[in-house]
């Protein structure tokens, strides 16, 4: 598989963005130069898997692929198979620090996706596993191509639109994944390819 090395100095077309209560994004999270370092590096070094997942009885490959990371001692259950984390990649590990100092939450383990296309996408999910504990912050930071995050009210049904800029962080305070559910949509146009590192603390 063959993919371009990101090279983008800086990209937001959020203008001014007013967000439910319990989101946080911070659009110039990280350096550009950092980010496209880090971009690059992961994209290179990570070992990506693409898992399987039962949906109705029937198989599918997850679209996009995957990447699990964390303390040595947590282990992730996914679509039947447990993955164990064997400690953390520095790179990793620097931005896990920087997001815990801004939000003063503390995280444990790391699941990162490779979206590496517009064809690639996440359904309607909430981060709501028994792992993860009752009320879990989760964050999201973003490298490469600019991807945007659905979240839709789960009794509301409003739905909101967050273009999610390389180097940008994404917070879910404790009690969002109560009450939304979030997605990343395909985007048919989208030609490169984007990281996410979603960090979570779990609880095993
Ligand atoms: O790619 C993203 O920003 C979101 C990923 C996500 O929702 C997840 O890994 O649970
Ligand atoms: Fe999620």
């Amino acid at each position: 598989m063959q993919f371009d090395l990101f090279e983008i100095d800086s990209q937001n077309s959020n203008k001014s963005i007013k967000l439910p209560r319990g989101f946080v994004y911070v659009p110039n999270f990280m350096d550009p130069l950092y980010a496209n370092d880090a971009f690059n590096y992961l994209l290179s070094n990570l070992s990506w898997q693409q898992p399987t997942v039962e949906v109705y009885g029937k198989k599918h490959l997850v679209p996009r692929l995957q990447s699990w990371m964390g303390e040595v001692g947590t282990h992730y259950q996914y679509s039947g198979k447990l993955f164990e984390s064997t400690g953390w990649e520095q790179v990793v590990f620097d931005i896990k620090t920087r997001a815990e100092k801004l939000t003063k939450k503390q995280f444990n383990s790391a699941l990162i996706n490779l979206y590496r296309d517009g064809q690639d996408k996440m359904g309607w999910h909430a981060d709501d596993e028994k792992e993860l504990g009752l009320s879990p912050a989760v964050v999201t930071v973003s490298l490469g191509i600019q991807r945007t995050f659905q979240f839709k009210h789960n009794i509301e049904g409003e739905t909101f639109n967050l273009e999610l800029a390389h180097g940008s962080l994404l917070l879910m305070k404790p009690g969002v994944q109560a009450s939304y559910k979030h997605a990343i949509p395909a985007r048919k146009k989208v030609e490169r390819s984007r990281i996410s590192l979603t960090f979570r603390n779990i609880i095993n």
